[in-house]
């Protein structure tokens, strides 16, 4: 087994780390019910069978979550987890209106999220930012409410994305929200061609303003996107073990779209992006595919500079973590 090359991890949702055993713990901690209190039990009913199966689960899970100590766990678990598997930064999404939704202060979220990132810096050096995610199903409108809302915590994350329910909801709906965040000069990722066709991209691209497409595997299917895509090299955040779990790419990895991507010459990266519900964290996720894909070393190596070359990072510093890749790989002799 290859050891883990150093990577950035681009696509992770904070609460898509919530395993069930801290679900139990926490349920407990603040008195809120759950259909069980056997973590081994709650897991098995982690059977999905498109996007919205999983959301209506993970949303579920999430009432557990009321205070600052709350979210300074959760960022702390998965920091402590991701550092000790090579990943030396991280931009994390958190669905802030979920919480709020759950009775739950922006200042708790912001506080116990950033006391996590600040506490895992020290520690281990892992660096991490927070980009707000705004729902797809409650609408524009609601998201604009909340980048107005968030404004007083502007200097606390560093771009806003768009995740939930895809189909039906169509970047359209958040140009305004995007406008804001744009003239605030925060960053815009979306999440585009999960299980909506390219159109979602290209709206994502020219109508939000995004820097980065999350997933963006649909967008395959466009040859005039894809060729926008690599002309561009917009990144894509590509999630291969979600994409088994959620049913959004064939069952078998070998079949996954990944090598093909590679050979358009598309920005892709390797990412968990729920890791407690689908079966493992960014490691497992190169674990998987270096196996499923018979993926030579070089091409992991190009996956690994990949993820900083697509993150937000200064340009210097992008630099030097992508030596450290080439380094690690001639290292062990490849
Ligand atoms: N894979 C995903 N797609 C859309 N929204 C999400 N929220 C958490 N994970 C998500
Ligand atoms: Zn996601």
């Amino acid at each position: 087994m290859m050891p883990m090359l150093p990577v950035a991890e681009l696509h992770m949702h904070i609460e898509g780390s919530l395993e069930a055993e801290l679900v139990v713990a926490l349920a407990r901690r603040n008195g809120i019910d759950l259909p069980t209190y056997d973590a081994t039990e709650l897991k098995n009913r982690y059977r999905f069978t498109d996007l919205q199966s999983f959301l209506d689960i993970y949303y579920a899970n999430l009432a557990v979550m009321k205070t600052e100590q709350d979210f300074y766990d959760l960022g702390t678990a998965y920091l402590t987890r991701a550092a000790a598997s090579g990943v030396r930064h991280a931009e994390m999404f958190f669905d802030l209106q979920t919480h709020t939704q759950n009775g739950v202060a922006q200042e708790a979220v912001f506080g116990g999220l950033t006391a996590a990132i600040d506490e895992a810096r020290a520690s281990s050096g892992i660096t991490a930012e927070l980009i707000l995610c705004f729902l797809r199903h409650l609408g524009g409108e609601a998201a604009t409410e909340t980048m107005r809302d968030a404004l007083p915590f502007r200097d606390r994350f560093i771009g806003v994305g768009l995740d939930s329910s895809e189909l039906g909801y169509p970047p359209s709906l958040f140009a305004e929200a995007f406008g804001i965040a744009g003239s605030e000069g925060l960053h815009r990722v979306a999440h585009a061609g999960e299980e909506a066709g390219p159109e979602y991209v290209w709206e994502a691209l020219d109508l939000l303003g995004v820097e980065r497409i999350d997933h963006g595997n649909r967008a395959t299917e466009d040859p005039a996107l894809v060729a926008r895509l690599r002309d561009e090299q917009i990144p894509l955040t590509v999630c291969p073990l979600s994409n088994i779990a959620l049913k959004t790419a064939p069952p078998e990895l070998a079949d996954h779209l990944l090598p093909a991507m590679l050979a358009e010459g598309l920005l892709v990266s390797i990412n968990s992006d729920d890791p407690a519900y689908f079966g493992g964290y960014v490691d497992d996720n190169f674990a998987a595919i270096t196996a499923g894909l018979d993926l030579s070393p070089a091409q992991v190596g190009v996956l690994a500079e990949n993820s900083f070359t697509s993150s937000f990072l200064p340009e210097r510093q992008k630099e030097s973590l992508r030596r450290e890749v080439r380094a690690a790989l001639a290292a062990d002799g490849r």
